[in-house]
């Protein structure tokens, strides 16, 4: 078993002419809980579509669980959450238990019988995100917070040992952004799973994970919160490219 979950070198990706990353190197490491931040258009989305193999790079290496991501098979080891922007609407025909078994099709196949088994890893993610109590209703009729969870349970549901969250907390009211941090964490503590959590959320970010990456087409910077905090504003303002207000959270 590696301990290194993904291992970036000197990472190039240009849309035509455009570069949108240039000499990124990251390792993440087992067990990281690792927040990455960046302007807009700074090339986080471009990084998770190249750690998810919807893209290629035009130079550098990708490995994923040690294995050079060309060849990598295992992908019911990643877990995916994108923002809440797809969330579903009210009346969306489609229970939360129905929702989350979607997250085994890529296991199972489309339309082939669910086993007992299956049923069982469906309730038990369900479980997992507090949502059990919802099991049987319309995904629909739920607050934007609890659907983001029901999405957490969708991509849990085929036991990942690394998940990446692309902003999940948009859009989510201040106490349920909370709940939801405390949800990462307990993943991240008791069922040992590896995190990487897009966020312009900085303050709330960085009083929950372990590490941080700071990603403007390069990584200006990429170590624990604590080295990130002693970071001064005027380094982090000037990866950003311009004036950032961090507002930080004390649990
Ligand atoms: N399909 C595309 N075609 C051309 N340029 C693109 C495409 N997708 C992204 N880009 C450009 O690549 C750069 C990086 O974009 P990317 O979406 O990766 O940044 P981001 O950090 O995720 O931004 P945001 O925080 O706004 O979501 C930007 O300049 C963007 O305009």
């Amino acid at each position: 078993m590696t301990d290194t979950i993904v291992e970036l070198k000197n990472i190039r990706y240009a849309y035509e002419d455009k570069i949108a990353l240039k000499d990124v190197n990251l390792s993440i490491p087992r067990g990281a809980f690792l927040g990455l931040v960046g302007p807009n258009g700074g090339g986080k989305t471009t990084l998770i579509k190249l750690l998810l193999g919807v893209l290629t790079p035009q130079h550098g290496s990708i490995e994923l669980f040690g294995t050079p991501a060309n060849k990598f098979k295992d992908w019911q080891k990643i877990g995916f959450v994108s923002q809440k922007a797809n969330a579903f609407n009210r009346g969306f025909p489609a229970t939360v238990k129905e929702v989350v078994a979607t997250g085994l099709t890529a296991q199972i196949g489309y339309l082939k019988f669910f086993t007992k088994k299956h049923r069982e890893k469906v309730k038990e993610a369900i479980e997992l995100v507090g949502m059990s109590e919802y099991i049987n209703q319309n995904i629909g009729d739920l607050s934007g917070g609890q659907q983001q969870r029901i999405f957490i349970a969708r991509a849990l549901v085929s036991e990942p040992e690394f998940l990446i969250l692309d902003e999940p907390t948009v859009g989510i009211d201040t106490e349920n952004v909370q709940k939801f941090y405390e949800l990462l964490g307990k993943l991240n503590h008791e069922k040992k799973i590896t995190l990487l959590l897009v966020s312009h959320d900085i303050g709330t970010m960085t009083s929950h994970a372990n590490g941080v990456a700071c990603l403007n087409k390069e990584i200006h910077f990429h170590g624990d919160t604590e080295a990130f905090h002693n970071l001064s504003e005027q380094r982090i303002s000037s990866f950003y490219g311009h004036d950032l207000n961090i507002v930080t959270h004390n649990h």
